[in-house]
């Protein structure tokens, strides 16, 4: 874990080794969200909006600091965009889906029409990373895809919940592990999940464990008591 006076000296990347985490107003940490090699660039990523989202709205949160990035998952997403072209679906439509997914869950049922446009890209998807890839390296490109597009798989199997619950569980639990894979950790998903347990959307033990890695990037070794205390905490300073 590396504190404020260093964190400046920290590069960008899409697939980051460590998050930042803010404490208050004054402490900026920046600590390993995997195992790091020995001489192994730290990196994290500077999109405090959005940092999961797909490559045009990475894009252009980083042409605004001024660089354009050349990490393998952006070369991968771009390599791939002529066929899945997941990029002609437009900017608001994932803010949309991110939104309702993230901070709005209670009404996700009434949002079919989204849902809808939501699924098809995702079939679309899940082809391309079926087909296209080469078998030698498919696993983790198909997670930084999936980590892209989380905000529409979330809308997909919710709309799908009903019909096929049993794989609910199974689905958040590969989408959880894919933002896991790439980012570390997303507040927004790990939050979402938490309302989803504590709605009875799906059961809490299972999604515990496959939580407990993103809460420790994002806050931690701490014990859920002081997880809740962080939370209420960060929500309460956004009210
Ligand atoms: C906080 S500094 C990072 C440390 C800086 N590279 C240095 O040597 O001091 C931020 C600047 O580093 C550059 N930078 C960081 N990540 C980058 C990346 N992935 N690709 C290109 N430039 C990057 C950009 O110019 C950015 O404005």
């Amino acid at each position: 874990m590396m504190t404020n006076s260093y964190t400046s000296f920290v590069n960008h990347s899409c697939v980051p080794n460590a998050c930042w985490m803010k404490i208050g107003e004054d402490a900026l940490f920046v600590r390993a969200a995997r195992h790091l090699r020995k001489g192994e660039e730290v990196t994290t990523s500077y999109l405090l909006r959005l940092p999961t989202a797909p490559l045009p709205m990475r894009a252009a949160g980083l042409r605004t600091l001024g660089f354009k990035c050349s990490c393998p998952r952006c070369l991968f997403e771009e390599s791939i965009e002529r066929f899945t072209e997941m990029s002609t679906l437009p900017e608001w439509l994932y803010i949309i889906a991110h939104q309702i997914s993230s901070y709005e869950a209670e009404s996700f049922m009434e949002c079919e029409m989204l849902q809808g446009i939501c699924g098809k890209g995702i079939k679309k998807l899940e082809w391309g990373l079926k087909n296209l890839i080469s078998l030698s390296d498919n696993e983790g490109k198909q997670q930084w895809m999936r980590c892209s597009f989380w905000a529409f798989y979330i809308l997909d199997m919710l709309d799908c919940a009903f019909q096929r619950r049993s794989t609910l569980m199974r689905d958040m639990e590969t989408l959880v592990r894919a933002v896991h894979h790439t980012m570390g950790a997303s507040e927004d998903l790990l939050l979402l999940v938490r309302k989803l347990v504590r709605r009875g959307v799906i059961q809490s033990p299972p999604v515990e464990a496959i939580l407990a890695p993103m809460s420790v990037c994002l806050y931690g070794k701490l014990p859920s008591s002081s997880l809740k205390k962080l939370n209420d905490l960060r929500i309460s300073m956004e009210e």
